[in-house]
């Protein structure tokens, strides 16, 4: 297989600047504004909109959705699941971040039933993959991962086989698969975890990448894209309280020397 070069992956990144791909979150209160100016920073074009009555709408002029539990709430369920029939009837691209999935049971059913209705993309963190794959007795710790990305792999693989989705699973390193092809991608920073909805944000991204993209190249070209600026930011930065603000500007400058200086992509 040829894997996705960082130079296809820089080119991925110039198509999401020149063609500004309207993508439409229904994202988690907490994610909403730094998801939103992620999207800005990379050239994308955001709208964090949840209202079940405009979804028929953007539907129509958004090229991508995302879809996120994390502040979740039984109203904003059927939202969900209709935007997701209206994306997947006009066949464009679904992306889901099931976050602190396993953890509760209204999120456990949720989640399950939103992987019913074929999302392209699921991204998650180890825990949430596995917890979503069905390993049983894992100990949630709510939205924050108490497992390693490498733990979730075979978690990933079976997911993807059994949803039809591409999966991403982060953590210091993060893996893409569709079940036959993996991937890992490297970079990042350890503070990464300590800012909030920095996961969410890049599941955000994955939407944009997925608009210009097919699902497997775009979801890896996102990472990567994040992977490099998330190393740029946090080189820069003293602590966690400006990583937001660095990985956008890092984000908005990023080109091919900073992706090659920064990332990498192995096939695995
Ligand atoms: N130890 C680490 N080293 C490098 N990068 C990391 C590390 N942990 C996480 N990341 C990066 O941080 C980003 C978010 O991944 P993470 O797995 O923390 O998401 P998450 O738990 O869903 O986040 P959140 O729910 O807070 O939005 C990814 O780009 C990932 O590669
Ligand atoms: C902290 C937090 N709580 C619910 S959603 C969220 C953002 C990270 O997933
Ligand atoms: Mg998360």
């Amino acid at each position: 297989m040829t894997t996705l070069t960082l130079a296809d992956v820089h080119a991925l990144h110039e198509k999401v600047r020149t063609e500004r791909p309207l993508v439409h979150n229904i994202t988690n209160f907490v994610a909403m504004t730094i998801a939103a100016n992620v999207l800005l920073a990379a050239g994308a074009s955001p709208a964090m909109v949840h209202s079940m009555d405009e979804v028929e709408d953007f539907g129509r002029i958004a090229r991508a959705l995302t879809l996120n539990i994390g502040t979740l709430s039984s109203d904003w369920i059927a939202g969900m699941k209709l935007a997701a029939a209206v994306y997947k009837a006009a066949g464009k691209p679904i992306v889901f971040d099931p976050v602190a999935v396993g953890a509760t049971r209204l999120r456990n059913t949720a989640a399950a039933d939103l992987v019913a209705m074929g999302p392209t993309v699921i991204r998650g963190n180890a825990s949430e993959i596995m917890a979503l794959s069905g390993v049983a007795g894992l100990a949630s710790k709510g939205v924050d991962s108490s497992a390693s990305s490498n733990a979730a792999l075979d978690s990933a693989v079976a997911l993807a086989k059994s949803s039809g989705a591409v999966v991403a699973v982060t953590g210091e390193v993060d893996y893409v698969t569709d079940g036959t092809r993996t991937v890992a991608i490297e970079g990042g920073h350890e503070l990464m975890p300590l800012s909030t909805a920095l996961g969410c944000s890049l599941t955000g991204l994955v939407g944009a990448f997925v608009a210009v993209a097919p699902a497997f190249e775009g979801t890896v070209a996102a990472l990567a894209v994040y992977a490099a600026a998330g190393a740029i930011a946090g080189k820069r930065v003293k602590g966690p309280g400006f990583l937001p603000q660095e990985l956008c500007d890092a984000l908005y400058a990023l080109d091919l020397e900073g992706l090659k200086t920064n990332a990498a992509i192995r096939s695995i």
